[in-house]
């Protein structure tokens, strides 16, 4: 049986991290991966997503184009085009990801990871031991069992589609449901979204809510509440009949299912390690990402906490720190992650909902500001730009900032660093603006 210093099962984000930072400390590593390197981030998550939202950002840059007095802008997005070279290019970052690895000395191994023992894991039978073993599977998409529930796709088959669909339903409410909607949406498809209950993006600050709910309804999209999918039928032209019930049907050429996602834990064999998970598959962990079994941890999407690719590869190079750096303190801080939905228009957000704060604290004020961004003063399609601080007691230090417009993906980073720092308001007064930007709203709010 080969013996290494760390063995990380998932070459996603997570795994890839911790392995590569784990080498650089001079661990031996074994990284096994089932597929294609990166996982989902950069095969079927982030890194195609963000192709698809700049793709709709420019046809959003064509029709906005005459404002400016461009009189002959005609783009006709060939889709297949599109496909052809995103898919390129996530090829060339699987080639780029082995050739990290390489570099740092990681020795990959391709296959399923089982375990077959408290410390040995196995692969096409052949076993593999070590001290320390890192579960970094990540998930995969969760769809609700209904009648015809496979004639829709989910988020890896909308990556796998090779032409647009003309009329689009979206099942969800989350981070992929509005994300996905907005890029059919940007690139000219007739879309409606299937929401079980009364808002979009149930956990964010009621600001972002509204605004963003308002804003895909003017951009044309139709936002059906309190409607569910109860069966599909596939129909004679090839296009799915969607049956909401009492909330009538609706025939469309594509059907998203973006529920929810699940842990791939199912076929890992925890039981024979002796570790344990939830019902759900979820690997409940520390702080420190200990499972309950000493010398396993879990990071990442498995853990079912802030399922971000920042996060996950944070959490494993810490994790690396403290295993093979003797940081015995090394651990993420959960609180305060600032995260972007890729939505049109963008949504950045760090810390408390007005909501949670109120719940948390009896001393909290909140600065407020929604204004028509420069650009768009030119140009027919007018989105709004909204702003939230939340402070809290009488220093009114910022416990949430929240952002919806064009540019919030960019500008909230820096505005996180001074929330994770403890930033008070008057810090935020106290700052000159950069003129003409939307940014310099968050420093003149009063
Ligand atoms: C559509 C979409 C868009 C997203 N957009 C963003 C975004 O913009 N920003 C952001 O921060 N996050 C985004 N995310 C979330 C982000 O992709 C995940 O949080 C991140 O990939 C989690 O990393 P991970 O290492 O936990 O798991 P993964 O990246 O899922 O990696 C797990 C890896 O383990 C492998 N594996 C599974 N089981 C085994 C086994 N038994 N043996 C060997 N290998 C195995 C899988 O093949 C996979 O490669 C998005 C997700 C989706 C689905
Ligand atoms: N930009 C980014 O950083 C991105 C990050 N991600 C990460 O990936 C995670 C997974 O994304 P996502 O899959 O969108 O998950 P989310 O948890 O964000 O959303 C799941 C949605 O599915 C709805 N839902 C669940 N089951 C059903 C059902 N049976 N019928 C109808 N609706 C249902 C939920 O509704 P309800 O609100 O009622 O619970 C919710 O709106 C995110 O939480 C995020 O951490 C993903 C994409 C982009
Ligand atoms: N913020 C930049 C990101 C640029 C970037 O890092 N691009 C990657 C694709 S995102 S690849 C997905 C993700 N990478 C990252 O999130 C980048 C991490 C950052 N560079 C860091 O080191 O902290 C990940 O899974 N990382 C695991 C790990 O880093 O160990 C790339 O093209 N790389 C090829 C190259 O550089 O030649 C942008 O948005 O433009």
């Amino acid at each position: 049986m080969k013996e290494y210093d760390l063995i990380a099962i998932g070459g996603g984000s997570g795994g890839v991290a911790t392995a590569r930072r784990a080498a650089e400390y001079g661990a031996r590593v074994l990284l096994i991966e089932a597929a294609r390197l990166g996982g989902t981030c950069v095969n079927v998550g982030c890194v195609p997503k963000k192709v698809m939202w700049y793709a709709s950002g420019i046809a959003q840059a064509l029709r906005d184009a005459p404002g400016y007095g461009f009189a002959d802008v005609a783009g006709h997005l060939d889709w297949a085009t599109l496909k052809q070279r995103r898919d390129a290019y996530i090829e060339r970052l699987n080639g780029v990801y082995a050739g990290m690895l390489e570099k740092s000395g990681v020795e990959l191994r391709r296959g399923f990871a089982r375990f077959a023992g408290p410390r040995v894991v196995e692969v096409e039978g052949e076993r593999f031991t070590a001290p320390h073993i890192v579960i970094s599977t990540g998930g995969r998409p969760a769809l609700p069992e209904l009648p015809g529930a496979e004639l829709g796709i989910d988020s890896d088959g909308f990556f796998a589609l090779e032409a647009q669909p003309r009329r689009v339903a979206v099942v969800g409410a989350g981070y992929i449901a509005v994300e996905l909607a907005g890029v059919f949406r940007g690139l000219g498809s007739e879309v409606s979204m299937l929401v079980r209950g009364d808002r979009l993006l149930r956990p964010f600050d009621a600001l972002l809510r509204d605004e963003l709910a308002a804003q895909m309804q003017e951009d044309g999209i139709a936002l059906r509440f309190g409607t569910q999918a109860r069966a599909l039928h596939r129909q004679a032209d090839g296009s799915v009949l969607v049956d909401c019930g009492e909330a009538g049907s609706l025939e469309v050429d594509a059907l998203v299912w973006a529920t929810g996602r699940q842990p791939n834990t199912d076929r890992l064999q925890l039981a024979a390690a002796g570790i344990e998970a939830d019902a759900k598959g979820t690997i409940p962990t520390d702080a420190f990402q200990n499972t309950n079994v000493p010398g396993i941890y879990a990071i990442g999407d498995i853990t079912g906490r802030a399922e971000l690719t920042p996060v996950a590869i944070a959490a494993g190079r810490r994790l690396a720190l403290r295993l093979f750096r003797g940081a015995a303190d090394s651990k993420l801080d959960y609180e305060n992650i600032p995260t972007v939905v890729f939505s049109h228009p963008a949504i950045g957000t760090v810390g408390l909902t007005e909501e949670e704060a109120r719940k948390r604290f009896t001393d909290v004020k909140v600065y407020t500001t929604r204004f028509t961004a420069m650009y768009n003063a030119l140009t027919e399609h007018r989105p709004k730009t909204a702003m939230k601080l939340v402070c809290v007691g009488a220093e009114e230090r910022i416990v949430g900032a929240h952002v919806i417009g064009d540019g919030a993906d960019e500008m909230l980073q820096g505005f996180a660093v001074a929330v994770k720092m403890g930033a008070r308001k008057a810090d935020f007064d106290d700052t000159i603006a950069i003129h003409p930007t939307s940014a310099e709203e968050f420093v003149t709010m009063r």
